[in-house]
């Protein structure tokens, strides 16, 4: 198929993954250009529109997407705000890379899927950008050759140095962080989650009152793994996201630090990333990159709506598990054909 020319995309949301997300696609990747930036906060988007040739400043998404010069959506604004932008990107037949989560709960996920379905064709892809991370990429790659025999157990660390975003609650540990590593279970094992359970020890002292800070989560998956994670956002060291696979004939393990070891003073180490701009910023780059070239020649690849509503199924489990205790259930509609 033919390449189209320069793709022009829309950047709905500038706060800091909408401004990345906007200097990646200007500075970084290649085939496409920012024409049109939207925020509520229309001194935001007029800002960043300032320093860019042939970009128009929107506060209104659906003005944006009816605009002559945009061929294409990334929306980076906050989750509740998704559903409407994508049902407005789908009246245009837009492609779509939708940051992470579809949207925050299964319901408005599945009313997504549905009207998605009723394009007949598949239009977005969810940034869930760990699937495009090197090492991420490894770990699949040699568990799906079978080398090491099939995958037993899952262990997974999730460390935020700091809260993410001020007013970071005990649900948002479950629905904005460990949604991660739902998708890279999801991902890594092809299996789906069936149960999850949340454990949680004795606050850190370092977390704000009321903030159940680190947590322990637990999936069960239909192949019959067993996987762990144990997620802060207070570990005051950096941000560190490992991930063990235990399989029947060995191991592999990812995320123990990149780039230099150095011997110096009497110490040895490496360093670790400050937060996750600087710890993903390859795989965002891949990311979009890969979505510019699938949407270039006119294909949508990567992480699809059924994979968002799986995850925001997940999310309810846990949030209902936090609440209540025990093993909760995932409750998963039949997978539609668009998405096998
Ligand atoms: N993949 C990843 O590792 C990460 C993904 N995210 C996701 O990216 C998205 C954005 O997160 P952040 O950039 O951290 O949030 P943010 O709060 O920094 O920025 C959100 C921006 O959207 C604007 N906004 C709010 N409602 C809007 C609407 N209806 N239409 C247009 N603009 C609107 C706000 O004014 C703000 O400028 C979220 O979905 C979040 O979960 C965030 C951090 C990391
Ligand atoms: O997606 C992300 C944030 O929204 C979330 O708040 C962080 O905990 C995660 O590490 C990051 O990858």
């Amino acid at each position: 198929m033919p390449q189209r020319t320069t793709l022009r995309v829309a950047v709905v949301g500038t706060g800091r993954m909408g401004a990345d997300h906007v200097r990646r696609i200007s500075e970084v990747t290649s085939g496409a250009r920012v024409s049109a930036v939207v925020d509520i906060d229309a001194e935001r988007a007029k800002g960043l529109a300032t320093g860019i040739d042939g970009c128009t400043a929107y506060t209104d998404p659906a003005a944006a997407m009816a605009a002559d010069d945009v061929d294409a959506v990334l929306i980076a604004s906050p989750g509740p705000a998704h559903e409407a932008a994508l049902l407005t990107a789908f009246e245009h037949d837009l492609p779509v890379l939708c940051e992470k989560p579809l949207t925050p709960d299964a319901a408005s996920a599945l009313r997504v899927l549905e009207a998605e379905q009723k394009l007949g064709h598949r239009r977005v892809q969810v940034g869930f950008m760990r699937r495009y991370d090197a090492e991420y990429m490894k770990l699949k790659e040699l568990l799906d050759s079978g080398r090491l025999g099939r995958p037993l157990m899952l262990h997974n660390r999730h460390r935020n140095a700091t809260l993410p975003v001020p007013g970071f609650t005990s649900e948002m540990l479950i629905n904005d962080a460990v949604v991660h590593e739902m998708d890279v279970t999801r991902w890594l094992l092809d299996q789906e989650i069936t149960t999850v359970t949340v454990m949680k020890p004795r606050p850190s002292s370092n977390a704000p009152e009321g903030l159940e800070d680190p947590q322990f989560v637990i999936f069960e998956t239909d192949g019959g793994a067993l996987v762990d994670v144990e997620m802060s956002v207070n570990c005051q060291f950096g941000y560190q996201v490992q991930a063990e696979a235990v399989c029947e004939n060995g191991t592999a393990r990812i995320g123990d630090g990149h780039g230099m070891l150095v011997n110096s003073a009497g110490q040895w180490g490496g360093s670790i990333a400050p937060d996750f701009v600087a710890r993903f910023e390859d795989a965002y780059d891949r990311e979009v990159q890969a979505w510019v070239d699938a949407t270039r020649r006119g294909e949508v690849t990567g992480p699809s709506s059924w994979d968002g509503y799986a995850a925001a199924a997940v999310c309810e489990a846990g949030v209902r598990a936090q609440a209540e205790g025990g093993r909760i259930t995932v409750e998963l509609v039949e997978r539609p054909s668009l998405y096998r």
